[in-house]
């Protein structure tokens, strides 16, 4: 992250293309909605046609789970593709609001213009599916888009390019692969719009340079997510999912519960509960986690000993491991891991953990769960399990997030109708389905004068005049 000068020759380049797209943008803006769908259409065959490549890709990144593939990145576009398809032509019909008594005589309506040129740069750990679900919704709007998928999954980044040269010509779409500076790189370019999903670190950095243009932004970052278990929770259900939603990918998930508030009365039965799912879901024939084919890994070995450490810091500082602890650092293995008596000056509570590893902390009362919660960031997402409607309204009411699941895990991702995004330091600005559309898109309002004037208001400012703005501004 630190600052980078990127060489002049890749600043000619990127320039280059960016100029093409420029061009290019006003046509892109002209396309109808079956134009559109067109496009989104040919993304969709590639990508369904090509399903056993990008599970490739992804197994050869980190070992990803072919059927986590199909569900996490295929499913979850290909789900938003149908959406946008069924709804696009709606969106972009302009739309007519209300005339209030005081614009009689007028007509107002909303047009959806595209944003122009757009960058997204997405992150690693859904390297397909957080580069493909914002490229639907910029294309959907009718922009034209530059790409930068993460170095860190090489070989996601090389299979997108070849999608993308196979699909668009270079001034609708076009990927730049590249690191840190090739992203600073692109940064100087005066992008309308910037979608980036990463660290909130990067998004800092991301917003900084989009001022230089006041270009707008959204950002989907990251942070530390809270999954709170009261004591009416289902326990076998909430464990079930509250470590599906930890393991899955590894932990290497955005909206992954990063660690537990559990009520102190159902402590004990949660974690039995929990270690049993872990067995069922990745030691089912009892050869061990680390045979299981249905377990990612790491991403590297960087963050394969920042994980390490976080799990090293909190034993060292007085927490102890009630599940798991095994790590691997030859394949970038660890353990489903379960620190226990875990407090607030440890690594693993300070930052966001990004791996396999669950913090658990106990409360009392309902007021030391929004205590802990409102002491951070306002995070991505808030897990709640209780089947108690008073306390998830308590915990709703006193907290805030990007959004909310109670009583399951990580749905809100998936779900079209639901603005999937954070607040402040997890995020800004919202994606999926009519969100997604919008936040490409400009709505530049339109008013047309269909009889009547305002000249009885224009100057000079004679008595009558003034008296008409006096019931105007009493009545109106
Ligand atoms: N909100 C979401 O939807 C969402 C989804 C997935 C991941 N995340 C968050 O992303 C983070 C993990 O992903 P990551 O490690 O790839 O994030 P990251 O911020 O390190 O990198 C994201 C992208 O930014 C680029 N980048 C890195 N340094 C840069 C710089 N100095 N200037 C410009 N660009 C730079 C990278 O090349 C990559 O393409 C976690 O914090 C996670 O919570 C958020």
């Amino acid at each position: 992250m630190s600052a980078t000068t990127a060489p002049i020759d890749l600043t000619t380049t990127l320039q280059t293309m960016f100029d093409r797209q420029r061009l290019h943008a006003p046509v892109q803006a002209l396309t109808t909605a079956a134009e559109r769908i067109d496009r989104l259409k040919r993304l969709q065959h590639w990508m369904l046609t090509n399903e056993e490549a990008i599970q490739q890709a992804l197994y050869a990144d980190f070992r990803k789970p072919a059927p986590e593939v199909s569900l996490a990145e295929i499913y979850a576009v290909n789900s938003e593709l149908k959406f946008i398809i069924r709804h696009l032509k709606r969106w972009m019909k302009p739309q007519r609001v209300p005339t209030p008594l005081n614009m009689v005589g007028t007509t107002g309506y909303i047009r959806h213009e595209p944003k122009g040129n757009v960058l997204i740069i997405s992150p690693w750990n859904y390297p397909f599916s957080l580069m493909i679900k914002p490229l639907l919704a910029a294309l959907a709007a009718g922009n034209v888009v530059m790409l930068k998928p993460s170095e860190l999954t090489p070989h996601t980044a090389a299979l997108l390019n070849r999608m993308v040269q196979a699909l668009f010509p270079p001034e609708e779409v076009a990927l730049v692969e590249g690191d840190a500076a090739v992203a600073q790189a692109l940064l100087d370019q005066p992008f309308n719009h910037i979608f980036f999903t990463g660290s909130p670190a990067v998004g800092r950095l991301v917003m900084a340079a989009a001022a230089k243009h006041l270009a707008s932004v959204t950002l989907e970052l990251g942070g530390k997510s809270p999954a709170i278990v009261d004591e009416t929770a289902p326990l076998a259900e909430a464990a079930g999912q509250i470590a599906w939603g930890k393991c899955i990918n590894n932990g290497q998930t955005c909206i992954a519960p990063d660690y537990l508030l559990v009520h102190e009365s159902v402590k004990a039965p949660f974690l039995e509960a929990f270690r049993t799912a872990v067995q069922r879901m990745y030691n089912a024939d009892g050869r061990g986690v680390e045979a299981s084919d249905s377990y990612a890994r790491i991403v590297n070995q960087r963050h394969f000993q920042r994980v390490r450490r976080l799990i090293d810091d909190a034993v060292e500082k007085g927490a102890s491991i009630s599940l798991g602890g095994q790590v691997n650092e030859s394949t970038n293995f660890i353990e489903p891991t379960v620190l226990d008596g875990v407090t607030s000056d440890m690594q693993v509570m300070q930052e966001e953990i990004f791996g396999p590893v669950l913090p658990i902390l106990t409360y009392r009362n309902r007021e030391e769960v929004v205590q802990q919660v409102n002491a951070g960031e306002k995070p991505l997402a808030l897990y709640i399990h209780s089947r108690n409607q008073q306390n998830i309204d308590y915990f709703l009411a006193h907290t805030s997030a990007g959004d909310t699941v109670i009583n399951d895990m990580m749905l809100q991702y998936s779900h079209p109708e639901i603005p999937f995004g954070g607040v402040n330091n997890s995020g800004i600005g919202k994606s999926n389905g009519y969100f997604g559309f919008q936040e490409f898109s400009n709505q530049r309002g339109v008013v047309r004068r269909d009889f009547g004037t305002l000249k009885f208001v224009y100057p000079p400012y004679t008595p009558r005049v003034r008296k008409l703005i006096n019931t105007l501004m009493k009545y109106f």
